[in-house]
Formats: structure tokens, sequence, C-alpha cells
């Protein structure tokens, strides 16, 4: 209830295992390290998808626009064929890139850390998706949620990001 209070986006964080895409919803997706880059998200111990990517060694992290909140709730839920009736394409890793997500994150696995019942899974990034102008899916207090931006030029308030920086 309270930690629901702490706004997210969404990801979908998918795999595949050479037979079979796997993938499920995340809010708990973060940046990590600038050099080297580094991601992290945290699954559930009993996370199915997790024990595909934690053997294949390769995720990637598909960020979801305000528009997906059916994939999320496909992501969200046990399924029996979460990808029946979702579009994707491979990325580099060939994990699947899911058509109309804002961008993505292909990443190697890099560290694994004991947490409770989830895990704290590093990443390692080595290959990026177009940024786009859409605008995210967010979740809050349980729910999805849009907001609008305070203003169109908040990129001008902004120290970051530089130009040579990979995020
Ligand atoms: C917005 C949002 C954000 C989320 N963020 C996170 C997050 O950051 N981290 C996280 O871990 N989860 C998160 N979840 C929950 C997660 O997306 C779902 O639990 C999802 O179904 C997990 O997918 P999976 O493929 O790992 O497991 P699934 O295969 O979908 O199974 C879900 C659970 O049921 C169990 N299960 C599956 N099949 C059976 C069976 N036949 N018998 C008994 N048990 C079974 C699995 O062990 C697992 O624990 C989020 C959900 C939403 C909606
Ligand atoms: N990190 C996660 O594993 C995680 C995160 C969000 C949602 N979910 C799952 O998605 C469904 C809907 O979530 P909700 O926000 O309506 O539920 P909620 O209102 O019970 O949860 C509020 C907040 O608590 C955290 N949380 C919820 N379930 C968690 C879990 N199993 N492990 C760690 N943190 C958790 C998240 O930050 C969530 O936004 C539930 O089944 C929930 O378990 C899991």
């Amino acid at each position: 209830m309270v930690l629901g209070h702490f706004c997210t986006g969404v990801a979908v964080v998918t795999g595949h295992d050479g037979k079979a895409p796997v993938g499920f919803a995340c809010q708990s997706f973060a940046a990590l390290s600038l050099d080297p880059p580094l991601v992290l998200f945290c699954p559930a111990k009993t996370s199915r998808t997790w024990a595909v990517l934690a053997e294949s060694g390769r995720f990637a992290v598909n960020v979801l626009s305000e528009d997906q909140q059916d994939v999320s709730a496909v992501f969200g839920a046990r399924g029996a064929d979460k990808f029946a009736s979702i579009d994707w394409t491979p990325a580099p890793s060939g994990s699947p890139l899911l058509t109309g997500a804002l961008t993505w994150i292909d990443c190697a696995l890099e560290a694994v850390h004991e947490a409770g019942d989830h895990y704290v899974v590093v990443g390692r990034v080595t290959a990026l998706g177009e940024p786009s102008d859409a605008r995210p899916l967010l979740f809050h207090r349980g729910r999805y949620t849009v907001t609008e931006p305070v203003t169109d030029d908040l990129a001008a308030l902004m120290p970051w990001p530089r130009p040579d920086d990979w995020l």
C-alpha cells in the first residue's frame, strides 16, 4: 500500500531460450551505472521468466508506452502463452522487442544478488533502441496513470543527458 505511492514506469523484461519467448511486467527496473553501462531489475525468486533469463544470460528491457496497458496486463499475470497476441522482433541478443514499446535496452547478465524473496539482477547494456517522443505508461497505487509534462522545455532545465551519455 505505502510502496505503491512511489510512481514508476512499466517495462516488460523479455528473453528467449531458443524455443519460445518469455517475459514479465516489471516496475523494479532502473539505470544503475554509466561506466560501465549497467541497469538493474528485481524478479521474484519464483519467476518462471527469470529462470529462462538466468539460463540464457541475456535479456531485453522493453519500456512501455502509455497505450500499452493491455500489454502490461498480459505480462503482469500468469499466462499460458503471453506472446499469443503480441507482435515482436528479435533484439541483437535474440530477446523479444515488443512492437509499440517506447524504446528498449538489450543486455548481457552481469551479476545476480540475493535480496529476500527477489533477486537484484544487474545487466550490462549491449545495444539500445532509438529514443521516442511517445508518452510512457506509469504505474501508481496499483493503477495505470498518465501525466502531462510540466513544461515542453524540460530538457533546457536538465544538466543531463549529455550528448555522449549512453542513456
Ligand atoms: C505493473 C507491474 C509491475 C510488476 N513489477 C514486478 C517486478 O518488478 N518484479 C516482479 O518479480 N514481478 C513484478 N510484477 C509481477 C509479474 O509481472 C507477474 O508476477 C508475472 O506474471 C511474472 O511472470 P513470470 O513469467 O515470471 O511468471 P509466471 O509464469 O507468469 O507465473 C507467475 C507466478 O505464478 C507461479 N506459477 C506459474 N505457474 C504455476 C503453476 N502451474 N502452479 C503454481 N504456481 C505457478 C510462478 O512460480 C510465479 O511465481 C509486476 C506486475 C505488474 C502488473
Ligand atoms: N516487485 C514485484 O514483484 C512487484 C511489483 C509490482 C507489482 N507486483 C505484482 O503485481 C500485482 C499488482 O500490484 P499492485 O501494485 O496492485 O499491488 P500492491 O498494491 O499490493 O503493491 C503496492 C506496491 O508494492 C510493491 N509490490 C507489490 N507486490 C510486490 C511483490 N510481490 N514483491 C515486491 N514488491 C511488491 C510494488 O512497488 C507495488 O507497486 C500484484 O500481484 C503484485 O504482487 C509485483
